[in-house]
Formats: C-alpha cells, sequence, structure tokens
C-alpha cells in the first residue's frame, strides 16, 4: 500500500486559457492541483485570455514561447510548493486540439541537449519557425477548406476518411495556409506539432508522435487506417509527411523524461512520457465516460462528446479515435461561443458576478416564457453563423429583452442547440440516460440545473473541475498498465465515481419539448440567411 501512496503521476492541460496540473497518487488520489493564467501570469505577452483575436477579426493566434514559460512558471510553483518529483512514474498532458507548432530546423538538437541550469524558454527562444501558432479559436481557412474538400471529391468523402469535413481550425488548413502565405516559414520547419505532442515533446527532450485521438482533429488522419492520408496531405503542403512524423496510439510510452528534468526537477530518470492528446479526449478519460452517457465540457469553448462503438462520419460533428480504447470512436461537436459569451452577458446584465448571474437564472421560468435566443458573438462552429438572434413566443425577432430574460435566454439557447445537435448525430436521451458536466463552469449549480431540465437528464460532475488533466493523469498511470495488458477501465477502477449534482425538474420535458423544434427551426432560418 505503502508503494501506492508514493508513487506519483501527473497530468497537465495546455488549453486556451491557462496551463493547468494535477497531480494522483498510485491510489488515484488528487494530492495536487495547481495552473498558470496566461492573461494575468504571463502579462509580459499581452494576450486576451491566452490569444490574440488579429484585426481581420478571424485569425486567432497564441504565442508560443508563452506555453513554454508558462510551463516553467508551473514547474517553478510546484517545487517551491514542496512537490516531491522524485515520486513522478509518469506524465501525461492533453493540450487544447488542432493548434499547430511549428518546429524550426535545428530545434531537435536543442531539445534533446537541455541546459538544466537555465528556463526552457529561454533556451527554446528563436527555435520556432512561426511565432504565433494558429489556435482552434481560428476561422481564417474557408478558402483552404472548400479546396481540400475539393481535392478528395466534397465534404462528405472527407469526413469518410477523416471524420470530419473541412473546418477551418482543423490543422490540415491551417498549415496549408502557412504553406501558401508565409512559404519561407513553411520550409525552415522541421516538425510540425499539435499543441499536445508539442507539450509531450518539451518532457520528452525530443519530437513527440501525435496520438491517434487528436491527431483525428486535422483533417489529415484516416480514422480508420489511423495513418497520414495520401490524398489530403497531398492536398494540403508538400512534404508534409516528413514534418508530421507517424501518429502513434495515446496509450503509448514515448521513453522517459528528458534529463532536463532529471536534473533540474529531481525526477526520476525512469520516469515515464505517456503519449499527450487533445483536451477533449483527456476529458472522456477524466470522466471515465461510459457508452451511453453524453458529456458536456463547459470550458472556453464548449463540447459535448459521446463513446461510440461504430462510427458514421457526416457533415455535422466530428467523429475522433478513442483516446482510451483502440478499438472504439468518439464523437464530439464543438461551439465556439462557450465562456467567453456567458462572461459577456454575465458583465452586461449581472455586473459581472456569477452570483447575479445565477440569481437569474433561479427566479426566472423554465422555458423563459417562450423567449429563445441564439447567440454567437464570434463566428460559429455549429452551426457556421454569427450575430445576436433574439425571438418572442411568436418566433418574432426582436431588438433586446430584459436582463434576467436575457441570461436565461443564453443558457437555454446554449443547451438546446447541443441537444439538438446531439440527435442529429444520432443520439438519444433515454432512461438511465447520464449528463457528465465539466469545464469551468460546471462549477455553477443554477447552470447545470438549467443543462438537466433541457436534456431531462441527471447531471453527474467530478470533484475536480479539470477532467482534461485528471484524465491524463490517469492516462499516465494506465500508460505503464497498458505495458502489462491492462485496459483503461481495470487500471482506473478504485477512481472516485461522478457524483450526481441536479436532477431535472418534474415538467422539464413538457416545457422544452416544444422549444427544441423551435429552436431547430429558427436556427435553420438564421443559416439560411447567412449562407
Ligand atoms: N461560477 C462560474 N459560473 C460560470 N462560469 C464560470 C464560473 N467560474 C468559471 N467559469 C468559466 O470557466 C471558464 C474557464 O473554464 P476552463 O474549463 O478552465 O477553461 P479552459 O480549459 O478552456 O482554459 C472561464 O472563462 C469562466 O467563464
Ligand atoms: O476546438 C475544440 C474541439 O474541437 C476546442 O474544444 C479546443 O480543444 C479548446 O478547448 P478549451 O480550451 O475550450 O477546453
Amino acid at each position: 500500500m505503502a508503494e501506492l501512496t508514493d508513487s506519483h503521476y501527473l497530468g497537465f492541460d495546455f488549453s486556451t486559457q491557462q496551463l493547468k496540473v494535477v497531480a494522483i497518487n498510485g491510489k488515484l488520489q488528487v494530492i495536487y492541483q495547481s495552473n498558470v493564467q496566461f492573461e494575468s501570469d504571463l502579462p509580459e505577452f499581452r494576450t486576451q485570455g491566452g490569444v490574440y483575436i488579429h484585426v481581420d477579426q478571424v485569425t486567432v493566434t497564441s504565442p508560443v514561447l508563452m506555453w513554454v514559460k508558462a510551463l516553467d512558471l508551473l514547474l517553478e510553483k510546484m517545487k517551491s510548493a514542496g512537490f516531491d518529483f522524485s515520486r513522478v512514474k509518469a506524465v501525461s498532458g492533453s493540450g487544447q486540439q488542432h493548434g499547430s507548432v511549428y518546429w524550426k530546423k535545428g530545434a531537435r538538437k536543442t531539445l534533446q541537449c537541455l541546459d538544466p541550469g537555465r528556463y526552457l524558454h529561454s533556451l527554446l527562444q528563436g527555435r520556432f519557425a512561426v511565432q504565433d501558432s494558429p489556435v482552434w479559436m481560428d476561422s481564417s481557412t474557408s478558402e483552404q477548406c472548400k479546396s481540400l474538400e475539393c481535392a478528395v471529391g466534397g465534404a462528405q468523402q472527407l469526413a469518410d476518411i477523416t471524420g470530419s469535413r473541412a473546418y477551418e481550425r482543423f490543422t490540415a488548413n491551417q498549415i496549408a495556409k502557412i504553406y501558401q502565405f508565409q512559404q519561407d516559414r513553411y520550409n525552415e520547419t522541421e516538425r510540425i506539432s499539435l499543441v499536445s505532442s508539442f507539450a509531450a515533446s518539451l518532457f520528452l527532450g525530443d519530437y513527440a508522435a501525435v496520438d491517434y485521438s487528436d491527431g483525428s482533429g486535422m483533417n489529415l488522419m484516416n480514422i480508420f487506417t489511423k495513418k497520414w492520408s495520401e490524398p489530403c496531405l497531398k492536398a494540403t503542403a508538400p512534404r508534409l509527411a516528413e514534418k508530421l512524423g507517424n501518429p502513434t496510439p495515446p496509450t503509448a510510452v514515448l521513453g522517459s523524461v528528458s534529463p532536463y528534468f532529471v536534473k533540474r526537477f529531481g525526477m526520476p530518470e525512469d520516469c515515464k512520457v505517456v503519449t499527450f492528446t487533445g483536451d477533449n479526449p483527456g476529458s472522456l478519460a477524466g470522466m471515465r465516460l461510459q457508452e451511453g452517457d453524453i458529456a458536456v465540457s463547459l470550458g472556453t469553448s464548449d463540447t459535448v462528446f459521446l463513446w461510440i462503438k461504430e462510427p458514421r462520419p457526416v457533415v455535422v460533428g466530428h467523429i475522433f479515435c478513442n483516446p482510451v480504447d483502440c478499438l472504439s470512436y468518439m464523437a464530439l461537436i464543438c461551439y465556439k461561443n462557450g465562456s467567453l459569451t456567458r462572461e459577456r452577458i454575465r458583465n452586461e446584465c449581472a455586473g459581472g458576478s456569477w452570483e447575479d448571474f445565477s440569481t437569474a437564472l433561479r427566479s426566472s421560468p423554465m422555458g423563459n416564457n417562450g423567449n429563445i435566443g441564439i447567440y454567437f458573438d464570434a463566428v460559429e462552429i455549429t452551426p457556421p453563423a454569427v450575430g445576436i438572434h433574439r425571438f418572442d413566443q411568436h418566433d418574432k425577432k426582436v431588438a433586446a429583452f430584459t436582463l434576467e430574460v436575457e441570461i436565461r435566454a443564453l443558457v437555454e439557447g446554449q443547451f438546446l442547440a447541443k441537444r439538438v445537435h446531439a440527435q442529429k448525430l444520432g443520439y438519444r436521451i433515454i432512461k438511465g440516460t447520464r449528463v457528465l458536466a465539466t469545464g469551468g463552469a460546471s462549477s455553477n449549480k443554477d447552470i447545470l440545473q438549467v443543462l438537466s431540465d433541457v436534456f431531462n437528464a441527471p447531471v453527474y460532475t467530478i470533484d475536480v473541475a479539470n477532467s482534461a488533466c485528471l484524465g491524463c493523469a490517469y492516462r499516465a498511470v494506465h500508460g505503464l498498465a497498458a505495458e502489462m495488458g491492462m485496459s483503461f477501465a481495470e487500471a482506473v477502477n478504485e477512481a472516485p465515481e461522478a457524483q450526481l449534482a441536479v436532477r431535472p425538474t418534474p415538467g422539464a420535458e413538457k416545457v422544452y419539448g416544444p422549444l427544441l423544434k423551435r429552436y431547430a427551426e429558427l436556427e435553420e432560418k438564421i443559416l439560411k440567411h447567412t449562407t
């Protein structure tokens, strides 16, 4: 038993607004958590919530060195807090999906001989061909999307290969844009990483492979053969396969940590680096999602995801390889207007207070007296539309709502969209369905109550709001166990179960049934006017 509590496993998450870490012991108990906020802890990079929104409003990037410096800061913070690195048996992690990092020729050598007397950010300065990495919030690559779909015979054909039609934020389209507009930078690039494999490379002291699950968010990998698709590579940029390396199973042990971490932080020489993955796949692991459950992540982006066995890619949403079971898949729908839109409405309608935002939700009726709001501050992903759309009970467009109605309309509209789209993907809410909620906003019970009412299902949460970090700490444990043939479920069997947070209010289905139908029709109408 002592052996179990003595061993430590780390899970990192390089997400949009912050870098977070969770440490667990061999009994899967959380023993440490910390984070570094990009905007407030690293003000020298002058990001807004970790990103730069460019003047065209559609190009969105993050400075790659900020992520490196955040890791320096977080590790120093852990050291000052007395965290015992010498007990760490394995490290894994996740990153915001789709974002890409361009390592300059020669960077591999630098990674292989990092001087433990210096910070990573000073060692890696000048080692990137592109300083500002395109991230998932970018929607500037419509042209590249069109030509990728055209090259493989259409949107459905691309989905049949890669699990998704072409999306602006997907890495192939971002790489194509860099090749077309910054060819010298592309030519200077020795390796292209995802945010997840970039982070793994820092720990490994060498280029880390892209895993199947995060690799599914690139429009480049065949999700069935788990190899790069030749037609997609060819349509994106020349000599791309050699810059990507081969994809690897998410459970693979990549090697031991770089001597940098042994000498600087006292990690054991045989501490393993388990493949890093995307943050949503990481959350699937953290929530120990089971078939039949539906997960709703309320982070910077909102996402809905499911565990599926038989993938049937369509042109709505995405199919990714499953991060914990190579024979399964996960379906995912992503929304750009998540927490940032809730924050805007909180600031405008509740004086910047989540408490007052919650009071407004509690004091307004389910169904909002028939008022529906659709709030796309930025061009949405599902559906690709923009603007603020308010409708009264007769579906008549109105210019404004009262403050309380506006707050409820936003939250109800966001959850109606999720249920409508999940059902379009084939998901059915049945008796016994559990909604598992995670992400920053899942700490808000009043938001969860609306989620539970709209889905007419109980909502469960886990103790750690950052399920991606926790999931990656679990994945670190499993990485070692998988080498002995153990499944993920077996490896984390003892982990705490998700807890019931809220149950649906009686009568909810009667209220939201008709609203779901109206929401779907109104969204169709908006989309018709957009395209
Ligand atoms: N009490 C709350 N109610 C609603 N939203 C909240 C609350 N606390 C935090 N949040 C939201 O959580 C978001 C961050 O979520 P998180 O999952 O940590 O994001 P990411 O992983 O993308 O960095 C913030 O942008 C904030 O709007
Ligand atoms: O684009 C997607 C998923 O397809 C996003 O969900 C990103 O993975 C960003 O994650 P958060 O930082 O919002 O958790």
